[in-house]
């Protein structure tokens, strides 16, 4: 049974003059599923993300949430809830101002947990939001996301200011508040190794393109890091893309991608090399970074001239 993307993307372009934000996206996100949406600074997620909440019209290509364009469109956008990274409030707004908007905004909003959420985040009802701290702001943000139960909800790093604890409350409150109430999130985030255990899905950009477009679990299970001595690391991984190696005193430490039937894993330690999973921090590094090995040119383990192409979907 084929369910539609609650996301959908075509050809989908953002320039500003000489800059392009966002260059020829193709996405489909899938409904009740977490997807991080990961990549460096200017990477182009908060303009992705400005595109796909309607806030920002494209140069060209197109956007559909749920099946229709959510420019201007008040029934796509009463279904969506978009958490901006530094969002504003007029100067004269409390918190309970703040919540009262987002209320009469969002069909699915959940009173009693909000008012549960501003405690916990120990957020005063009358307090100017001028008066918040950064945190205390991103706290703000966090409980409208929540609260706002809305099919599809997006945060764009969220956490800025937020101290560990109140990060990890986010993380908990949002997986304990999915299972009872599964909603699509689009997560925009750099700290990749808080929140790899809660993503389902993975969309990578740099330079305004999608460099990964994958399942959280296939993508961790696609890569492995082989170390040992460089001969026999070579050899194990002869023929194999690899992502990265580095190279000292005889010994070799390479990422390498494998593919479902590959059983290059047990060649490794057949042949008495050590074999170790990769984050998916790791491999969003390996990925938008260059790549490169740092032995002389010349080595058997240069990373494949086919780095771009390979690591895409
Ligand atoms: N209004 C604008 N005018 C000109 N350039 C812009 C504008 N908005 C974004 N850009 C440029 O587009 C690129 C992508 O920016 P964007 O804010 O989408 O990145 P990001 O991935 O969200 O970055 P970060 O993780 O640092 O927040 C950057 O080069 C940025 O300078």
């Amino acid at each position: 049974m084929s369910t539609q993307p609650v996301v959908q993307t075509s050809g989908l372009t953002r320039r500003y003059r000489e800059v392009t934000a966002v260059q020829d996206v193709d996405l489909a996100l899938e409904p009740g599923r977490i997807h991080g949406l990961l990549g460096r600074n200017g990477a182009g997620k908060t303009t992705l993300m400005q595109l796909l909440t309607g806030q920002d019209r494209p140069t060209s290509g197109q956007v559909r949430l749920f099946g229709e364009d959510p420019y201007e469109n008040p029934d796509v956008l009463a279904r969506t809830c978009f958490v901006a990274e530094g969002q504003t409030y007029p100067d004269a707004y409390r918190v309970c101002h703040v919540i009262a908007a987002a209320r009469l905004l969002h069909p699915r909003w959940d009173e009693a947990f909000a008012r549960h959420l501003l405690a916990e985040y120990d957020l005063p009802l009358g307090r100017r939001v001028r008066k918040l701290s950064r945190g205390m702001r991103s706290a703000l943000g966090v409980v409208v996301g929540l609260a706002s139960r809305a099919e599809l909800t997006l945060f764009d790093e969220p956490y800025l200011g937020l101290d560990a604890v109140a990060r990890q409350l986010f993380y908990d409150r949002l997986l304990g508040d999915f299972a009872e109430h599964p909603r699509t999130v689009v997560l925009s985030t750099h700290l990749i190794d808080e929140v790899a255990d809660l993503l389902e899905h993975v969309v990578l950009v740099d330079h305004g393109q999608v460099l990964v477009d994958a399942d959280a679990d296939e993508l961790r299970a696609g890569a492995v890091v082989i170390s040992g001595p460089s001969a026999v690391v070579a050899e194990v991984v002869n023929g194999r893309r690899v992502l990265h190696c580095e190279q000292m005193a005889g010994l070799a430490r390479v990422t390498v991608r494998t593919r479902a039937a590959d059983d290059v894993r047990t060649q490794a330690r057949t042949a008495g090399l050590t074999v170790e999973p990769l984050s998916l921090q790791q491999l969003v590094i390996r990925t938008t970074q260059a790549g490169g090995c740092a032995k002389p040119a010349g080595s058997e383990l240069t990373p494949s001239a086919h780095h771009e192409q390979e690591v895409s979907r």
